[in-house]
């Protein structure tokens, strides 16, 4: 279990903020920290790495305490057992894939693991290549592996598939759905994507100016419309589950997670990932009285 108090004093363009995070997340989790620029999603990622220091608080992960500001416990990032992946796959340029995997290693450790994940990330045909002769999606499997070679307890994931198209993020979300399948690695991903959140996570944090705001499954933080207010819109499918005589598809639409009906012939062809179009035949808006101040409805 992680248990995370985190205080710290940020500097944002609107001035002072404070950031004050308290929470728990069990051993195995797939959590997402989402939420407006500079809510402070990567700060808090860095404080548990140990890249930042909080002004007070504690990180303690399966018992081993990390950080106590109390206790003037501030353990070096080297010890806190985490894999860091970020946005920009910051592999070696003049090291080989698996001599970038290598260099992870601690001293005296066993290189065997970088074969088995070499392996198990599909990495074999690509072990001798330099960065530069992969491609993006190719070096962010790459700074996967390495940031699980040394097995960490705690995998953070810092928005690391915003910079690749959307086929090749889908692939990967796949994989690193896979990989924590596998490795069954408490994992927080900073995410500004719902779809993404919504495949991989169980849960998400939603950050608003440095608190959690909100925390919930991605359904219950995300699919806030249940019915289509516009007349057309397109969107991605995330899921399709029969339903009775139809078919219920969670699909993404800007920001929005939204659940539709579909019948058996407009499911014909759909599959997870499918951009669809969706086009309300007539424009009935349904009208629900908006509450008053006091938090009840007018009669
Ligand atoms: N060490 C620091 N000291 C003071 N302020 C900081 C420090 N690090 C970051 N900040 C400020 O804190 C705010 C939150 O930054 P952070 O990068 O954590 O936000 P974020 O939610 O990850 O945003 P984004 O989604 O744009 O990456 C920003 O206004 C940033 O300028």
């Amino acid at each position: 279990m992680i248990e995370l108090a985190l205080k710290k004093k940020l500097l944002s363009t609107e001035g002072e903020l404070e950031l004050s995070i308290k929470t728990t997340i069990e051993n195995g989790e797939f959590v997402a920290f989402f939420g407006e620029s500079g809510a402070g999603k990567t700060t808090v990622l860095r404080m548990i790495a140990g890249l930042e220091t909080p002004d007070a608080g504690r990180i303690v992960v399966d018992g081993e305490t990390w950080f106590d500001s109390r206790k003037k416990i501030d353990l070096p990032p080297a010890k806190r057992k985490i894999g860091f992946v970020f946005q920009d796959y910051a592999l070696f340029p003049n090291m080989t894939v698996a001599e970038n995997l290598r260099f992870a290693l601690q001293k005296g450790e066993n290189p065997v693991i970088v074969d088995e994940l070499i392996e198990t990330i599909g990495l074999r045909e690509l072990a001798d290549r330099l960065p530069s002769q992969l491609s993006g999606g190719q070096q962010q499997r790459v700074a996967v592996a390495r940031a699980l070679v040394r097995r960490p307890r705690l995998l953070l994931l810092d928005e690391p598939l915003s910079a690749l198209d959307h086929a090749m993020r889908i692939r990967l979300q796949d994989e690193l759905a896979e990989i924590h399948k596998r490795f069954k690695l408490t994992t927080i991903l900073v995410s500004h994507d719902p779809s993404e959140i919504f495949r991989l996570c169980g849960s998400v944090y939603r950050l608003e100016r440095g608190e959690i705001k909100e925390v919930g499954t991605p359904s219950e933080v995300f699919v806030k419309e249940r019915i289509s207010s516009s007349f057309k819109f397109v969107g991605e499918v995330l899921a399709i589950e029969p339903c009775e005589m139809v078919y219920l598809l969670t699909v993404a639409v800007g920001t929005q997670i939204v659940k539709i009906m579909a019948t058996e012939r407009e499911r014909e062809g759909l599959r997870i990932g499918s951009r669809i179009q969706i086009v309300s035949k007539a424009f009935h808006p349904m009208i629900f009285r908006a509450e008053t101040a006091k938090g009840n409805s007018e009669d």
